[in-house]
């Protein structure tokens, strides 16, 4: 259920400021021509922290029609970090939401005790299996191989998005023993192809919003083993990525979605600020040798 590219949408601003629903329709259906296995809607690539509850459901409404029609995965983005108010959300997803990526409490800090109580109890409530997402340097909260293998083993816990800005013991240990029907997606652009290496059964990639045929194919090349074209791809594409970071996400992105007609405007919501033309140009011009 979770192998392959999925793309974390981005949510495109209208000249008025408002989500154009229109070009998040499109852009979903541009990814899913280009091989995504399916979309997420409402990570921080879709700057979910700048919506409004009405805005964050017109999201839901497009992506889940869009995922119907073409018979791909809809993830939806839960950001709280609190568990009653996760679970009530968690409660009031609509039809045809597949999977929940819920981030790993962020700021508290509650510690990995804490961890694992929140997601055994969001697991016991959730009508939809959940995808654990894991990112320390923006959640200030680390977490074990050890951990995520015991929530791995709950029948809801069905994956885990790794993003732990690079290859480290807990990866590898992770990886090297994962529950049954628990799978990793890289969550790191730059770590992708490393973590495909290792075993990890895709990722969910704002970069793949460019390129996605490249990012579908680096996952399908490491899956049967092709070694010599995985490596290959995934030293291109990293230099895709790295431009297309240079600034916060998904300013650069959203730049160069602009730029090539793809969304009708760069705009973002503040605190996020447009990314400088200097860095739209180059990751302009290493996407356009895609
Ligand atoms: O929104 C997402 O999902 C992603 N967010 C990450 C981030 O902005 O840190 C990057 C990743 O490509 C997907």
């Amino acid at each position: 259920m979770l192998r392959g590219i999925h793309v974390p949408l981005v949510t495109p601003f209208t000249e008025s400021g408002e989500p154009a629903v229109d070009a998040i329709e499109k852009l979903a259906h541009h990814v899913l021509d280009e091989g995504a296995a399916g979309l997420v809607a409402l990570g921080t690539t879709g700057e979910v922290a700048a919506l409004e509850p009405e805005e964050r459901a017109r999201v839901i409404e497009v992506c889940g029609r869009v995922c119907a029609e073409r018979q791909a995965s809809l993830m939806v983005g839960l950001t709280g970090n609190d568990t009653r108010s996760t679970v009530r959300a968690l409660r009031e997803l609509p039809e045809g939401v597949g999977t929940a990526l819920v981030t790993i409490p962020y700021f508290l800090r509650p510690g990995e005790r804490g961890v694992i109580a929140h997601f055994e109890a969001l697991a016991e409530a959730s009508p939809v299996p959940l995808v654990i997402y894991h990112i320390p340097y923006r959640t200030g909260q680390a977490v074990s191989a050890a951990t995520l293998r015991r929530l791995g083993a709950h029948p809801m816990i069905a994956g885990v998005k790794y993003a732990v800005g690079g290859i480290d013991q807990d990866t590898v240990d992770l990886l090297g023993d994962l529950p049954d029907g628990f799978e990793v997606l890289g969550g790191d652009d730059a770590f992708v192809s490393p973590l495909l290496a290792l075993g990890a059964s895709g990722g969910i990639l704002a970069s793949a919003h460019l390129a996605t045929r490249s990012f579908v194919e680096l996952a399908d090349a490491w899956h049967a083993g092709d070694v010599p074209r995985a490596r290959a791809l995934g030293h291109r594409l990293n230099r895709l990525s790295a431009a297309l970071f240079a600034e916060p996400n998904p300013t650069v992105i959203k730049g160069v979605l602009h730029a090539q007609g793809l969304i009708p405007t760069p705009d973002v919501r503040l605190p996020l600020v447009p990314a400088g033309t200097e860095s739209v140009a180059r990751a302009l011009q290493t996407a356009s040798a895609e």
